[in-house]
C-alpha cells in the first residue's frame, strides 16, 4: 500500500502541469536554493563544531592564544555564514514562490473563465471552491514545505553519511540505521494512516463548502419555514467534526515527535558514546569530543521536517490529482474558446442513431435517434420530466458526447468543430445569470464590441426601451445581485436582449418563460420568434400554448421521438397531442 502511494505521487509529480513547468523553467534558481539550504545547515553544524572545540580548548587553558586564533575566526564566519546564507535562501525561494504563485493563480482564474459552463456542470460547486481557495496553495506548500526540505535532508544525509563513513564505517552504519529510521521509515509507516485522516478531512470540508453553497442559496426558504436556528446548527455540525479530527491529528502528531525526539536523544548519545571512547586518545583528540555531539544537533533541524512533510502529502497528492484533472478536462474544451468567429447558419443539423446514458448503471436517455433539422427551421422539443430534452441541447452544443453514433452540421462532426461553438450557440434557460452591474455591461456580454446604440436597439426589441427610459441611469442603472432590482420577465428580456446582441445562427430554448405569467411568457415568446426568424431554433418547453409558430413538434419519450410532425399535422391526426394542446390551452 505505501509503495502504491509513493508510486502515486511519483506519477503525480510527472505528470503535473501545474507547478513542474515552472519548476523546469527556473531550474537554475532552484539548484541555487538548494545549495543555500545546503550551506544554511552546514554553516549550523560547522558553527557548533567549531563552538564546542573552542570551549574545550579554552578550557584547557593553551598556552598560546593563536592555538584558538584560527576556531575563533571561523566561530565568527559561521556564525555570520548562517543566517546570511539562510536570509537568501528565504529571499530566493519567496521570490521563486511569489513569482510562481501568482503566474499559477492566472493560470487557474483563466481555466475557470475559459470553461466556466463546461466546469459549472462537471464539477460541484464545493468542488469548485475548494480548488479555488485551496488546492494551488497546497500544490505551493507542496513543494515549499515537501519537495525542497526533503530534498535538502537527503543531501545533507548523503553527504553526512560519506563524511562519517570515511571517518569510522561502524559509527556511520549506526548513524544510517537510525536516521534512516527517521526519514525512510517513520514517514512511510506513518503514510497510510495520514491518507485515511485527510481523506476524512477532505471529504467533511467538501460537504461543509457543499453545504454552505446549497444553505446560504436557499437562505430565503430558511427564513420563511422559521428555520434560523436549524440553518446555524447545520453549519456548526461540520465545525465540531472538524475539531474531533484536529485533535486525534493533533495527539498523533505530539506521539510521532516524542519517538523522534528519542531517537534524535538516541542518536545524540550514540555519538557521544562514540565520542568518549574513541577521540580520548589524546588531550587534542579530546577537544573534538563534545564538537562531533553539538556538530549534530543543528542537523536536527533539516531532518525533523521530513516525516512533517511526508505525512503532508496525502494531502497535496489529492490537490495536484484535481488540478491536473482540471487542465486535462479543460484541454479537451480548450479549444471551445469565447473568441467570436463567423460562422454561417448550417444547411443540416442531423443526429445520426445518437445513443446517450450518463453511467453504465443509468437509465438509456437516446436510443438510436435520429433527427434532420434543417436551415431556420423552428423545432419544439415536449416530453416528460426526465427523459433527456436538456440532455438532448448538451449533446448538441458538445458538453456531453454521445456513446453511440454521430451528430453533425453539415456532414461534419460537432466534435471537429468545438473551437467555434460558442459562435454557433445562443443558450437562454429559465433562469438566466444577470450579473451585479450595468444593464448596458449585462446585454454586452453578448457582444463586447457593440456600441451603446447597438445595446439600446436590442433592448427595444425585446421590449425594455421603456422601463430602462423610466430609471434614472437609464442603461447604466445597476441591476443589484443576480438582478434583484427587475422581475422574473424583465431578466428573461435582458437575457434575450444579450442573445440578440450576440447574433449566433443556433438559439437553444430550455424553458426559457417557466415562472413567467401567461401574458409575459407570450410576449416574450412572440419577441423570440419576430427577431429571430432567421436562426434555426431548438425550443424545450412543457407549454403547448404558442406552439403553433414552429415548424415542428417532437415528442421525446424513452430515448426516442414517440411524436413528430408540425403542430397541425400533429393536431389533426395525433388524439394524445390534441389532447395534451386542449388540455394546456384550457379548452377542456
Ligand atoms: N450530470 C448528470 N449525471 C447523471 N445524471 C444526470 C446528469 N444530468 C442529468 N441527469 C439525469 O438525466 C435525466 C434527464 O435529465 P434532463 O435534464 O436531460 O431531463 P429533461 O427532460 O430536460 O427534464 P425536465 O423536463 O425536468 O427539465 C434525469 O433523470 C437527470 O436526473
Amino acid at each position: 500500500m505505501n509503495l502504491k502511494m509513493i508510486k502515486n505521487a511519483y506519477r503525480f509529480l510527472k505528470h503535473d502541469q501545474w507547478f513542474m513547468p515552472f519548476l523546469k523553467k527556473n531550474r537554475a534558481s532552484l539548484f541555487l536554493i538548494f545549495f543555500l539550504g545546503f550551506l544554511t545547515f552546514f554553516c549550523g553544524s560547522a558553527l557548533m563544531f567549531v563552538s564546542g572545540y573552542l570551549i574545550s580548548s579554552c578550557a584547557r587553558h593553551p598556552y598560546n592564544l593563536f592555538l584558538v586564533y584560527v576556531p575563533v575566526v571561523l566561530t565568527r564566519a559561521f556564525g555570520i555564514g548562517r543566517p546570511v546564507f539562510k536570509y537568501i535562501e528565504r529571499l530566493k525561494s519567496h521570490n521563486w514562490v511569489l513569482k510562481t504563485t501568482s503566474a499559477l493563480r492566472g493560470k487557474l482564474y483563466k481555466t475557470l473563465e475559459r470553461d466556466g459552463s463546461f466546469l459549472s456542470r462537471h464539477f460541484r460547486t464545493g468542488d469548485l471552491l475548494d480548488l479555488l481557495a485551496d488546492d494551488l496553495d497546497h500544490l505551493e506548500n507542496f513543494y515549499l514545505r515537501t519537495i525542497f526540505p526533503i530534498i535538502v535532508a537527503y543531501l545533507v544525509f548523503f553527504l553526512l553519511m560519506i563524511f562519517v563513513g570515511i571517518s569510522n564505517l561502524y559509527l556511520a552504519v549506526a548513524l544510517f540505521l537510525l536516521l534512516s529510521t527517521i526519514i525512510f521509515l517513520i514517514p512511510i509507516l506513518a503514510l497510510p494512516a495520514a491518507y485515511s485522516r485527510y481523506s476524512r478531512q477532505k471529504n467533511l470540508t467538501q460537504k461543509q463548502y457543499e453545504h454552505s453553497t446549497e444553505a446560504f442559496f436557499g437562505l430565503r426558504d430558511w427564513k420563511i419555514a422559521h428555520r434560523e436556528q436549524d440553518f446555524t446548527d447545520y453549519n456548526s455540525q461540520f465545525d465540531s467534526q472538524a475539531a474531533k479530527i484536529k485533535d486525534k491529528n493533533r495527539q498523533l502528531e505530539l506521539n510521532r515527535n516524542l519517538l523522534i525526539q528519542l531517537l534524535f536523544g538516541l542518536i545524540a548519545t550514540v555519538l557521544l558514546c562514540w565520542s568518549g571512547t574513541n577521540l580520548t586518545a589524546s588531550k587534542m583528540m579530546a577537544n573534538y569530543a563534545a564538537s562531533v555531539v553539538l556538530a549534530f544537533f543543528p542537523l536536527m533541524d533539516c531532518f525533523l521536517p521530513v516525516t512533517q512533510a511526508a505525512l503532508e502529502l496525502p494531502l497535496y497528492s489529492v490537490s495536484l490529482k484535481r488540478l491536473n484533472d482540471l487542465s486535462q478536462s479543460t484541454s479537451i474544451k480548450t479549444v471551445a474558446t469565447s473568441q467570436k468567429q463567423e460562422v454561417a447558419l448550417p444547411e443540416q443539423i442531423a443526429f445520426d442513431h445518437v445513443s446517450f446514458n450518463y453511467g453504465p448503471k443509468e437509465q438509456a436517455l437516446l436510443v438510436d435517434f435520429s433527427l434532420r433539422v434543417h436551415k431556420k427551421e423552428k423545432i419544439a422539443i415536449l416530453g416528460p420530466s426526465g427523459e433527456g430534452k436538456t440532455t438532448l441541447l448538451q449533446l448538441l452544443i458538445g458538453d456531453l458526447s454521445a456513446k453511440q453514433g454521430t451528430i453533425s452540421f453539415d456532414g461534419q462532426p460537432i466534435s471537429e468543430r468545438q473551437n467555434q461553438r460558442s459562435s454557433w450557440f445562443s443558450y437562454l434557460n429559465q433562469s438566466a445569470f444577470i450579473f451585479n452591474t450595468t444593464i448596458l455591461n449585462n446585454v454586452r456580454l453578448g457582444n463586447e464590441r457593440a456600441s451603446n446604440d447597438d445595446v439600446k436597439r436590442v433592448l427595444a426589441q425585446v421590449g425594455l426601451q421603456e422601463f430602462v427610459s423610466k430609471l434614472s441611469k437609464g442603461v447604466d442603472t445597476i441591476v443589484e445581485e443576480n438582478g434583484s432590482l427587475l422581475s422574473g420577465g424583465q431578466r428573461q428580456r435582458l437575457a434575450l436582449a444579450r442573445i440578440l446582441l450576440k447574433d449566433a445562427p443556433i438559439l437553444l430554448l430550455d424553458e426559457p418563460t417557466v415562472g413567467l405569467d401567461p401574458l409575459t411568457e407570450s410576449q416574450l415568446m412572440q419577441t423570440i420568434f419576430k427577431t429571430q426568424k432567421d436562426k434555426t431554433m431548438f425550443w424545450i418547453t412543457h407549454h403547448l400554448a404558442g406552439l403553433e409558430q414552429v415548424d415542428r413538434i417532437i415528442f421525446l419519450e424513452k430515448g426516442k421521438a414517440s411524436m413528430s410532425g408540425t403542430p397541425q399535422w400533429l393536431y389533426d391526426h395525433d388524439p394524445r397531442f390534441r389532447r395534451l394542446y386542449d388540455l394546456d390551452i384550457g379548452r377542456i
